[in-house]
Parts: C-alpha cells; structure tokens; sequence
C-alpha cells in the first residue's frame, strides 16, 4: 500500500515521519474451565503516521503519542483480551485502537511475530499447560487507514526444510567461471520465508470466526510444506530451487481464495559433497552421496512473489 499521502511539505520542503515502539514483548494466558491452558508469546511493531511535525521543527510536543503510551497499550489490549484472539486479529485490535483513538494519527502499522510455542504430549496425551517451542515464527502486518482502508498479510518466518533426494541442478547457463557441476542427485535444503497478502481491504470484510486467521496460516503452511516435499514415498523431483518455490506458491494461491499474492524467500543451504584426498592424491573419504559438509555461506537467495492479476500490491 503506497503511503505517499503521508508526505507533508514544511518550510519548503517535501517532509515524511513515522513513530512507533518496536520490540515489544507480551506473552498471554487463557485458561479453559476444563483445566486446558492456551500460551502464545509476541513480539509487537507499533507505527504511526501522525500529524505531529511540529515536534520536528519546534519544541511543541503536543501532538506525540508517547511510545511509551503504545508500549502501554499492548498490554493494556492483551489484558481485555478475555477471549483467545489470532496474531492477525491482535494486530487489527491494535491497529484500530491508535487510528480510531488519535486525531492525528492517519495510519498504523502493526507488525507481529508470534514464538511458535506447541502444546506437548505426555504418554501420547495432549498437555493441560505444558508447551515447547517450535523454531518458525508466524508474522503478520497490519496498515489500518482513519479512511477505513485495510491491508492484512501474513508470514511464516525460519521453516527450516530439507530433502536428502529428487533434488538436481542442470542445464544452467555456463561460463568460463562456471565450475559446479550439473546433478540430479543433490540435498535440498532451505530456511523459507513466506510472505502473503489477504484481499480483504476493510474491517467488514474481515471473517468474525475466532480462529480464522490461525486455521488459514496453518493451511498455508501444509500446502507450502507438502508442495517442497511431494508424496511421501516417491517425493517429488526439483529441478531446481526456483521451480520449487515457483509451484510452492502457485499451490497456495490456486488453493486459498482469500490470499492476493505470496512472496517465498527460498536460501539454497547448501551441502557440499565430502571429498576428501591427500596431497598425492590418496582418497580419504570418497563422495558417494553419503557424507556432506554443511554450509550456511555463502547460500543461494532466490526470492519471488506471484500475484493475482487483479491485486493491488
Ligand atoms: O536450484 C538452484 N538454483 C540456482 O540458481 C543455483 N545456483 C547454483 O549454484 N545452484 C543452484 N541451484
């Protein structure tokens, strides 16, 4: 969402300012009369587009709403929370709050990762309270407008994936720098980041189901998961990194309707063979896609996002 609106010309001059509070930690409980507990742990972004340039070019302060004031109300809006909310739906809370509450402010911008903190199992049973943590996060972004314009997007952030076969590189461009070899048998390992953006642009058109934004990141990441994988006996061929991510977020926008575009940030962690020999050329270890040296660098960036021809960007 392009926010040149903001830009505000003062002295002569073409003047554009945000304030906010990043880095805002807040962890909430909802206990179940069953004795169930419900944990989620986020890390809050708060930002302002506000009149408030008078504080930039004069000692009047009037018009700032304390960071400290935001940093406040994250807890103040996680306590009222009475009832267990999504990631997504905390953000749009917040959200509302600041462009509703304050005059002068025109947009917010709310930014949040959720810890992805599972519910263990004992003996196969599901934990009352007990949670351990998962290693990728769930993002969302929120840009509320006082005109009411909404933009919600959503991430996973750190999925770290990898296949031990039907991964292969050929048929590249070579040069004379060119030395890596082409393969269809190679280790296919990546740290994804996913981005992708809903088409709901006001609060109406939100879905009021309490866990709909949870349920449809969760059917996200399968579809993300299940397309890098394939079937698990057979799997599925990669020719190469982009073609992977290339169908991986295809598969999401012909499945969920409600998504407009996904961008995948897809490193190429790479496993190099292990091959190792003596200087006169005695083999100590030989390669046989068995034994490989782990590299997280240099790594491969391939990056990409597909939209449908209808979105706004
Ligand atoms: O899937 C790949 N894509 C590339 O662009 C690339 N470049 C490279 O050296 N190895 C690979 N693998």
């Amino acid at each position: 969402m392009a926010l040149d609106d903001d830009v505000v010309v003062v002295n002569g001059l073409n003047f554009e300012q945000r304030h906010g509070k990043e880095r805002v930690r807040v962890a909430r409980v909802w206990r179940n009369q069953d004795g169930r507990q419900f944990f989620v742990e986020w890390n809050v972004g708060i930002s302002l587009l506000s009149d408030c340039a008078a504080a930039y070019v004069s000692d009047d302060n009037s018009d700032i709403v304390a960071t400290d004031t935001m940093k406040n109300t994250v807890y103040a809006k996680a306590k009222e929370c009475s009832d267990q909310l999504s990631v997504e739906d905390f953000a749009i809370l917040l959200a509302k709050h600041f462009t509703l509450s304050y005059k002068q402010v025109t947009t917010t911008i709310v930014k949040i990762a959720e810890k992805s903190w599972e519910r263990v199992s004992v003996n196969g049973q599901p934990h009352n309270h007990g949670f351990k943590l998962g290693s990728e996060k769930h993002t969302t972004e929120v840009i509320f407008k006082k005109s009411g314009v909404l933009q919600v997007s959503s991430g996973i952030e750190g999925l770290s994936v990898l296949k031990t076969t039907q991964s292969g590189f050929e048929r590249f461009h070579r040069d004379r720098y060119t030395a890596l070899p082409e393969t269809r048998e190679r280790i296919l390992a990546t740290e994804m980041s996913a981005s992708w953006r809903y088409s709901f642009d006001s609060l109406y058109s939100i879905p009021k189901r309490q866990c709909y934004f949870t349920e449809t990141y969760l059917d996200v990441k399968k579809l993300l998961v299940d397309t890098f994988f394939g079937p698990p006996k057979e799997g599925v061929y990669s020719p190469s990194v982009q073609y992977t991510l290339y169908e991986m977020a295809k598969n999401v926008l012909s499945r969920v309707h409600v998504i407009s575009s996904v961008r995948l940030k897809m490193p190429n962690l790479h496993f190099l063979p292990a091959n190792i020999s003596t200087k006169d050329n005695r083999s100590i270890v030989k390669f046989e896609h068995d034994v490989y040296v782990p590299t997280d660098e240099p790594h491969g960036s391939i990056e990409a996002c597909l939209s449908r021809l209808s979105s706004k960007l």
